[in-house]
């Protein structure tokens, strides 16, 4: 049964000010309706006026997207009644969009690139945000906050490409990091992405699941809706009206909405108070900066890293630029350190790479390529490291953590004492090692490795261990 995936995205482009009027856009740690005027609070009588700069995002997007933009594209009036739009109606485009028939590249679930294709993409103002108040079920009564009223939203619309939630997934990734490149989106303000995800198992009808707020909330979505689909199928009742439903972030499922609600007529047509767009002429002007694919190529040519190692490095543009930095020290010792551990350890503690200096990084790569240290003391050292640069001192230098902690690499003689009391206190696991059990001796250089916290190279601990126990016949 194959699932067939395409979203629809929205996506807060970060102009400094709003679409049809000049009120701020940085509203977020503001109190609610504090960034508004007559324009974006719909009142009678204001009129809108196109932010050139929007429209030049837009068009950078177009571009990166490689789709067309037609001559002319105008915006229009959708129609509704709903508190978030005090004018009601919400000034889009419907016909004629910005832009047309683009693609982005992304890779498969088996590690292919693949192609997905875009079917267009248009201007739209944000509307207001609803708060409902309430215990439980029972909303009491809503508050209104017009603050996002009139944020320029850029909405992508995919091609029935995707072929499962992972793949959704990846193909977000690959589009927040497009849109970060090209300077036009800030993915890591809340509410800046939402996604209608449509999905349908082949020959039946779709489930559109609406306005999902997180990129895990859609691959969530998703893998809940694959399933809930194919038991139908199995059941005999597949999905045969086009439906819309819900997505419960808490409970991670999806819940039908009453149809009633979506049944809308937005009886569109074009907004008579703003003129049609010509910008087509525009898009040879854009200079468009290196782009993620583009990125990681160069990476694996540039720095003979993996293309996993380089995904990884160019999935997110900080990432990228703190890995060129760095990467003078030894490329794929570099490359590893970045992608395999760092970043797991900003996630950890929900940092940013922002926050770690590179100096201090390249010292720690180097004290790692000159082999003062094990990769066993790098992990501890980065830690500790990474620990301070978090509480907000100044971060620590590796070299000075190395010398604190005493986690210079230990070398030959310096734990004979360590081994031999090893080896004393574990006869047994000596015994077992002499009638040939290999996981003893691993059980033995682990204990040496706790006593010397991994200082040591374990590969040569196990051959000093071995040797050890041959010598002295304990
Ligand atoms: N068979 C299918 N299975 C899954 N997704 C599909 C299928 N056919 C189309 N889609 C996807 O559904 C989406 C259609 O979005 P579009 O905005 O064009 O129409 P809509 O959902 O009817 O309108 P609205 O803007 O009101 O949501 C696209 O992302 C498209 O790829
Ligand atoms: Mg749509
Ligand atoms: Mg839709």
């Amino acid at each position: 049964m194959n699932v067939i995936i395409g979203l629809e995205i929205h996506v807060q482009l970060n102009t400094a000010t709003k679409l049809f009027c000049r009120c701020s856009t940085d509203y977020r740690d503001d109190p609610p309706n504090t960034h508004c005027c007559p324009v974006c609070l719909g009142l009678p009588g204001a009129l809108p006026r196109v932010n050139r700069k929007a429209v030049e995002y837009g068009l950078r997007v177009a571009k990166a997207l490689e789709m067309e933009v037609p001559e002319e594209s105008e915006f229009a009036r959708k129609n509704y009644f709903y508190p978030d739009l005090p004018k009601a109606f919400q000034i889009t485009q419907y016909d004629k969009p910005l832009a047309v028939w683009g693609n982005l590249e992304i890779e498969d679930d088996e590690g292919h690139e693949k192609t997905v294709r875009i079917t267009r993409a248009h201007l739209e103002e944000d509307p207001g945000r609803l708060v409902h108040k309430g215990g439980g079920d029972r909303v009491r009564y809503s508050l209104v906050d017009y603050n996002r009223s009139g944020i320029p939203l850029l909405e992508i619309v995919t091609e029935p490409d995707l072929r499962s939630p992972q793949e959704a997934r990846r193909f977000l990734n690959r589009l927040r990091s497009t849109l970060e490149y090209l300077g036009v989106f800030d993915g890591d303000k809340e509410g800046s992405l939402r996604v209608d995800a449509n999905i349908s198992i082949e020959g039946y009808e779709r489930v559109e699941v609406k306005n999902i707020s997180s990129y895990k909330g859609v691959e969530k979505a998703l893998t809940f809706e694959v399933t809930r689909q194919r038991n139908l199928v199995r059941r005999g009742q597949p999905v045969t009206v086009r439906e819309t439903r819900h997505f419960q972030e808490g409970r991670g499922v999806t819940t039908a909405a009453r149809s009633k609600e979506e049944e809308h007529d937005y009886r569109y047509f074009p907004e008579p108070d703003l003129r049609p767009l010509a910008v087509s002429g525009w898009v040879e002007e854009i200079v468009l900066p290196e782009l993620p694919v583009a990125r990681k190529n160069r990476f694996v040519e540039q720095y003979g890293i993996s293309l996993n190692h380089a995904r990884t490095l160019t999935g997110d543009l900080e990432v990228a630029e703190f890995y060129e930095r760095i990467a003078a020290v030894d490329p794929v010792l570099a490359a590893t350190w970045v992608a395999d551990t760092l970043l797991g350890e900003l996630n950890y503690r929900s940092m940013r790479i922002a926050a770690v200096p590179p100096g201090h990084f390249a010292e720690l790569l180097t004290l790692l390529k000159e082999d003062t240290i094990t990769d066993k003391a790098g992990v501890e050292v980065l830690r500790e490291m990474l620990d301070s640069c978090a509480a907000g001192e100044a971060c620590e230098q590796p070299a000075a953590i190395v010398e604190r902690e005493g986690l210079a690499k230990a070398t030959g003689g310096e734990f004979d004492a360590i081994v031999r009391s090893v080896i004393e206190a574990h006869p047994q696991a000596v015994d077992d090692y002499r009638t040939g059990k290999k996981g003893a001796l691993n059980f033995l250089v682990g204990q040496v490795m706790k006593e010397t916290r991994g200082r040591a190279d374990p590969r040569e601990l196990g051959r000093i261990v071995a040797g050890c126990i041959d010598t002295t016949g304990v």
